[in-house]
């Protein structure tokens, strides 16, 4: 099977950023990946090896110092901040460890504010899909603070797929959760890509979680040192070990 550009939600190409200072840090180096579109995939990796950093730049937080960054046709490495935060919009999900949902709005006007801020108007359907799928609609007029972690975490993913982003990013979105829960908004991010066809990049140290995915990534020194598809939780614990004790050595694996 040949790839199309339009089968691809987010392509990074040569990609290096070094962080400041006295004692300069190479935090991605020289990294090329590409996500397809209605994928899941793992980027996993010791800490300080450019997970945040590659996620960052990924979704247009923080730019590259070179190399190129495409969502979908769109090449973001020269885009105006302005842009690109409308692009961020409009155009990209997040899911965070901590939730970020605000506190003041009520669970249907936190899941709806991203495209308030957008200035699009989101199809009454598919807004009662999506709050129907993540099991929250006798819960919209609940403050954040009235919900457990689990239901937090999903009027996040709820908040992220109603814009209908091209790509959902996650940063140890289960890092918050316990195990049970943990599996449930896994669970529930899975069946967004299967059943939606979103798009998820997924930055996680568990390699439960990384299993939910049809790809894992391993960074190491601002590298990418493995690219494992379906792994299984036990092989990506097998390699994270392995790389604890240093094998730099680059591998594709299927
Ligand atoms: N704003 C910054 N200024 C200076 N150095 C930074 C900055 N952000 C990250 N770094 C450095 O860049 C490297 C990669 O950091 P990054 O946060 O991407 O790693 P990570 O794999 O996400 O780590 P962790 O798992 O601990 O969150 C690290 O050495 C880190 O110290």
């Amino acid at each position: 099977m040949s790839l199309t550009p339009a089968d691809v939600a987010v392509g990074l190409d040569h990609v290096h950023k070094t962080y400041g200072g006295d004692q300069p840090v190479v935090a991605l180096d020289d990294v090329s990946a590409v996500f397809m579109r209605g994928t899941a995939t793992a980027v996993m990796g010791p800490s300080g090896s450019g997970k945040s950093t590659l996620l960052h730049c990924a979704a247009g937080l923080d730019r590259p110092d070179s190399g190129t960054i495409r969502l979908g046709g769109t090449d973001l490495s020269s885009m105006p901040e302005k842009r690109l935060t409308e692009l961020r919009r409009s155009r990209v999900g997040f899911v965070f460890q901590a939730f970020n949902l605000v506190g003041a709005l009520n669970v249907e006007q936190n899941i709806l504010l991203p495209s308030r801020l957008s200035g699009r108007r989101p199809e009454p359907d598919w807004v009662a899909e999506v709050i129907a799928r993540v099991g929250l609609g006798d819960r919209l007029r609940h403050r954040p603070a009235q919900l457990s972690g689990g239901q937090q975490q999903r009027v996040a993913i709820a908040r992220a797929l109603v814009t209908r982003p091209e790509v959902i990013f996650c940063d140890e979105p289960t890092g918050a959760l316990d195990t049970r829960t943990a599996a449930d908004v896994l669970a529930l991010l899975r069946s967004a890509v299967d059943q939606f066809g979103q798009t998820v990049v997924m930055v996680t140290h568990d390699p439960v979680a990384a299993s939910y995915a049809d790809r894992v990534l391993v960074l190491a020194d601002g590298r990418i040192v493995r690219d494992m598809a379906q792994p299984g939780a036990e092989r990506i614990a097998e390699h994270l070990a392995l790389l604890g004790r240093r094998q730099p050595v680059a591998s594709r694996e299927g």
